[in-house]
């Protein structure tokens, strides 16, 4: 169980043949010299043992007196969930044995017993129940005092943020996000509204350039019937959609002028007036903006306005790069491990010992994001079931423009798979770098040019974790 812990690992065998237990619990001490072994020769005595003993592992006889491994099976997961039981079966009751499966068993071993191979199952069961208490450690660590829900991380500069979270929760002024791509800006966003009175309402989020800049201003606050060709009816805008609730602007750096200019007048009188309405209609939203821009750099080239700027960083949340905070990325990296194991067809792995180690040299260009993409990445090429640093893939800088992709002839093989993967990031880089310094960063013309939807375009942007300003 927990390495730190001083309490011992145990497992407790259950069978009524007393020889049979005697000769297990020899066995096993030669075998598993770690282990404590406790015995029990009937279910109930069993259960009595669970009840004040924490056991790792119940390694039980499906066909025995008082009450069969069956009944006592479902007593136990009754009690304790996860408890890893495996049971013991002969010849003749193989189908008892998948039934027991079904009921929450781990595993099952037919008797007679194979001492070799029953070792190799209850090392691998001692290890499941290993990543399970780890896991709840996890769990209670994230859900202690200072945390907010869905943040990993406990560092000085993590913890005075969970503080900030919650008391912008608690105010109705605008908030603003500041951060690089992959901080967890969004992630933020919805912690504000999730702990705010505002909760039960809804929480809309506008990925502002993804919205073509000639459809943002009746995206956001809608239409009346015949304000335009083909606007046959009313159209409720976005700002109506968050009546009650919270509406984050992401990106809100890259709005065109005009509009910020009808924005910062909804932001001063809480009202919105739809396209071709007369008049106008009061909403109750609350504001979240954020941005990885230059607010400040922005209005200098009059390409931010002055005022709304005010208006919007009353409450500025500053999120922090990966690179403050590398002593959360154990916490950080454990925790994309679980929740990419816990995918479908994905099998439970665990980090070796110094498996972590060149995480805490990258520069985490793309922060949190990036360090959950390495981990998932890692889970899946990795074929065991221990993540070693080779499988840590860390992210290389674009290759500069107008290098070929070639695979060196002494350099290792690595899976086709793989190959392919990585010839295509290559690609995908290149081509996007060429793709916006050709247009200067502007994203509309970048889209136009490469025949993809801006939200398309975007969405690469992001993946790549490629700085749209330095083209700018
Ligand atoms: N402290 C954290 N704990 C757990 N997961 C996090 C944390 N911060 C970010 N993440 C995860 O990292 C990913 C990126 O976060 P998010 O989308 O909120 O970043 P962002 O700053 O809004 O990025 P972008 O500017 O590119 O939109 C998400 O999957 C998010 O859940």
């Amino acid at each position: 169980m927990n390495k730190n812990d001083p309490s011992p690992t145990r497992i407790l065998l259950v069978d009524d043949e007393p020889d049979l237990l005697s000769g297990l619990k020899r066995s096993f001490a030669k075998r598993l010299p770690d282990v404590n072994v406790l015995t029990a020769a009937s279910g109930n005595e069993a259960l009595d043992i669970l009840s004040v003993q924490d056991v790792a592992l119940v390694l039980m006889d499906i066909m025995m007196g008082d009450m069969d491994g069956l009944e006592a099976l479902d007593r136990i997961r009754s009690n304790a969930p996860d408890q890893t039981v495996i049971l013991m079966t002969g010849y003749g009751t193989i189908e008892l044995a998948v039934d027991a499966i079904r009921r929450g068993a781990w595993d099952f071993v037919t008797k007679p017993l194979e001492l070799d191979n029953l070792t190799r199952i209850l090392q691998k069961g001692l290890e499941r129940s290993r990543l399970i208490e780890e896991n709840k450690e996890l769990r209670s660590k994230i859900s202690s005092a200072g945390s907010v829900p869905e943040f990993i991380g406990q560092s000085p500069t993590m913890q005075r943020l969970y503080e900030t979270i919650k008391t912008s929760a608690t105010s109705e002024y605008t908030v603003l996000i500041r951060g690089a791509s992959g901080t967890g800006k969004e992630l933020c966003a919805r912690a504000i509204h999730r702990l705010s009175p505002r909760s039960a309402k809804p929480f809309i989020m506008v990925n502002c350039p993804a919205i073509p800049e000639n459809l943002l201003e009746s995206e956001l606050f809608g239409y009346s019937k015949g304000a335009f060709t083909g606007a046959d009816k009313d159209h409720a805008g976005l700002f109506s959609l968050a009546n009650g609730g919270t509406l984050c602007l992401d990106e809100i750096g890259d709005i065109p002028v005009n509009l910020q200019t009808k924005l910062l007048r909804v932001l001063q009188e809480q009202e919105i007036k739809p396209l071709g309405a007369d008049t106008s209609t009061k909403i109750d939203v609350r504001i979240i903006a954020s941005t990885n821009a230059d607010l400040e750099k922005k209005i200098t080239e009059g390409k931010f306005r002055e005022d709304l700027y005010y208006r919007l960083e009353v409450l500025t949340l500053h999120m922090p790069p990966l690179i403050e905070i590398t002593e959360d990325i154990p916490l950080l990296a454990n925790f994309f491990l679980k929740k990419a194991g816990a995918e479908p067809n994905v099998s439970e792995k665990s980090f070796s010992e110094t498996a972590l180690t060149p995480l805490f040299q990258h520069n985490w260009p793309g922060n949190i994001r990036e360090l959950q993409n390495v981990i998932r990445r890692a889970v899946l090429f990795c074929p065991g079931s221990v993540i070693d640093q080779k499988h840590l893939k860390l992210g290389t800088p674009p290759p500069a423009l107008g290098t070929t992709i070639n695979q060196d002839a002494d350099k290792e093989m690595i899976p086709y798979k793989e190959a392919k993967e990585s010839c295509l990031d290559s690609f995908t880089r290149q081509y996007v770098h060429r793709l916006l310094k050709q247009c200067n960063g502007n994203i509309s013309q970048a889209a136009r040019l490469s025949d993809l939807t801006r939200a398309a375009l975007q969405k690469i942007i992001r993946r790549y974790d490629i700085d749209g300003n330095q083209f700018r």
